[in-house]
């Protein structure tokens, strides 16, 4: 018999003091004893957004005002296939209160790791970390990559990819050193580790290219473990090699035609959209996007957008 599959709606409500509201799943239910984002499955022929607010008014009785959507994800427990509609709660009227009697607690999202979840939950936890813009580096001569590096974190640039093809790799190696060393709060993302001696950390990890991630071995990514390890995906056999590896985020490209790839199919809105559908983990498009198309792209599932030329001060 096929495995049951249900939709469900689920919130990452927020604070004042933006501050995450978990609630403790009653043993009895599935994935009972662990903590969850509050949510609940859609009525017959009811949108997301409207279960969503319909179950946290039921749950918690708060009347949810402003959300944005955070992921969606498939996943597949022995048992059930759950498929999640995560949105972020940022205004509600109402104190939240455990409407069912379950107890409920507001956490500081830096102790989010402290708490066990349903194992459908790690994407979300994960974009959570992540920002709505990952910046990539122009190719410029280090000198005018180091002032635009200023302005672009000055701007809160948070996630940076340090992509510098026309560097040899004793030299990119040095660069990475210094810039992890100046700028110790941005989370770096390097070129394939397996060239240089730098170690994945907390802010340190990789990007692999398409052709890196299909020869990626499983082991090989579990010794990439302690960082962020991310992948440029263009087509679904991609996106699946990225998920089966547990890759933590992706970037999807090029989803409209670029200046800088002129030779390159773009995927197109619809395709892109239906990629991030099925690859279960934060997704960033990237190629011919403008930044103020940010919120389109969250509508369609994305983490948010990717660009080199769209966001760099001095790019051109
Ligand atoms: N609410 C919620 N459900 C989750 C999360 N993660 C996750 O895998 N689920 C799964 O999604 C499914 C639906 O959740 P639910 O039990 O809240 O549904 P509900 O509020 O409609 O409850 P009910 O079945 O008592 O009417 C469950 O199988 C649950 O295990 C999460 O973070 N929050
Ligand atoms: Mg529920």
């Amino acid at each position: 018999m096929a495995k049951p599959e249900v939709q469900v709606a689920v919130g990452v409500i927020r604070n004042a003091q933006q501050q995450v509201l978990l609630a403790l799943r009653p043993s009895n239910k599935h994935q009972g004893g662990l903590w969850e984002f509050p949510g609940g499955k859609l009525d017959p022929g009811e949108e997301a957004i409207d279960a969503l607010k319909r179950e946290l008014y039921e749950e918690l009785s708060i009347t949810v005002t402003q959300c944005e959507p955070l992921i969606n994800l498939r996943y597949h427990y022995p048992d059930l296939t759950v498929v999640l509609a995560v949105w972020q709660v940022t205004g509600f009227t109402g104190e939240a209160v455990g409407a069912e009697g379950q107890p409920i607690r507001w956490v500081e999202p830096s102790q989010l790791q402290d708490y066990s979840f349903p194992a459908a939950n790690q994407p979300i936890l994960r974009a959570l970390q992540l920002p709505r813009q990952y910046w990539i580096t122009p190719d410029l001569p280090v000198a005018q990559l180091l002032e635009g590096l200023a302005v672009a974190i000055e701007r809160g640039a948070a996630l940076i990819q340090l992509r510098v093809p026309s560097l040899a790799i004793a030299d990119y190696q040095a660069l990475a050193q210094q810039v992890i060393a100046r700028w110790p709060t941005v989370q770096w993302m390097l070129k394939h580790p397996e060239q240089l001696t730098i170690a994945p950390s907390a802010n340190v990890g990789f990007h692999l290219t398409a052709t890196e991630l299909l020869q990626l071995t499983p082991a090989q990514r579990a010794s990439l473990a302690g960082g962020w390890l991310a992948a440029s995906c263009h087509n679904l056999i991609e996106v699946e090699q990225a998920q089966q590896l547990q890759v933590d985020f992706i970037t999807l490209s090029p989803v409209a035609p670029t200046a800088s790839h002129p030779e390159q199919a773009a995927l197109g809105w619809s395709q892109a959209t239906h990629l991030t559908a099925q690859a279960n983990c934060p997704v960033y498009w990237l190629g011919g996007l403008a930044p103020t198309q940010q919120v389109e792209v969250l509508i369609d599932g994305g983490q948010g957008i990717a660009a080199i030329r769209g966001f760099w001060p001095n790019a051109l």
